[in-house]
């Protein structure tokens, strides 16, 4: 009854976002009904193997690491993440959610940092962002933009205006499209512009590569 897909579940150093850098284990929850053009992670889509909450929960804890990052595929797309993220919560461990924000966040557990990626227009998933999840955001959360071009830049600097984003949550990070854009160049538009925003490139493709497991 409580269990769900998982395709894996690994420790490594936090890749994205505000804690980057630090000892984190990973839950990668099976499945995603979105399709981006860079997606990371295709891997994920099918397959996994069903764990109970009592598995998955032990198996965290097995790791002796203060920190969980749930991810996918879209792990929202699984009801009974809402109940692991509150288990893991209650064990004591900080944890954050990575979601494309296609789908709605209102039952996450008050005490997870989300970090919402709102889907760009080159990520072809643009349509998919649920604007009614911005207003529910606050400062214990994060938004993500992964930019694929320079029009994906000027509309993710059009979105921190429109959306009023600046302020609504801890952090802001522009990240490059991995390989689609030059990061020396997203740096560069960042400053010219003098945005308020976290540049950030993905710590584990820099150390170990693209590949699954880190
Ligand atoms: C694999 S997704 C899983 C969580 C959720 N489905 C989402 O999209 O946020 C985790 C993060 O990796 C980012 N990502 C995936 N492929 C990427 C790439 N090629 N370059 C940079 N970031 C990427 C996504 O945009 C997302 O912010
Ligand atoms: N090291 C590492 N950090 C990450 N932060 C977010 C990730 C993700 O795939 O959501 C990720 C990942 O796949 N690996
Ligand atoms: S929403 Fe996340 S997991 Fe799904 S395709 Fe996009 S980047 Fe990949
Ligand atoms: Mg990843």
């Amino acid at each position: 009854m409580t269990d769900l897909r998982i395709t894996e579940i690994f420790h490594s150093l936090q890749g994205e976002a505000r804690t980057v850098g630090v000892p984190t284990v990973f839950v990668r929850l099976t499945g995603c009904p979105l399709r981006c053009q860079y997606c990371d992670s295709e891997y994920a889509f099918f397959g996994g193997e069903k764990k109970s909450l009592d598995e998955i929960e032990a198996l965290v804890i097995g790791f002796r690491c203060s920190h969980v990052c749930v991810t996918g595929g879209e792990p929202l797309a699984q009801p009974n993440c809402i109940p692991l993220l509150e288990r893991l919560c209650d064990a004591g461990l900080a944890v954050s959610l990575e979601t494309s924000g296609a789908m709605d966040i209102s039952a996450v557990d008050t005490r997870v940092s989300i970090v919402l990626d709102l889907k760009t227009p080159d990520s072809g998933e643009r349509d998919k962002n649920l604007l009614s999840n911005i207003p529910l955001l606050a400062a214990k959360d994060q938004i993500k933009f992964v930019i694929c071009s320079r029009s994906d830049y000027e509309w993710a600097r059009f979105m921190l205006d429109e959306q009023q984003l600046v302020g609504r949550v801890g952090d802001i990070f522009f990240s490059p499209s991995y390989t689609q854009l030059a990061p020396a160049e997203l740096a560069q538009w960042i400053l010219d512009d003098r945005l308020p925003v976290r540049f950030q490139m993905q710590l584990h493709k820099q150390l170990w590569g693209d590949k699954a497991g880190v």
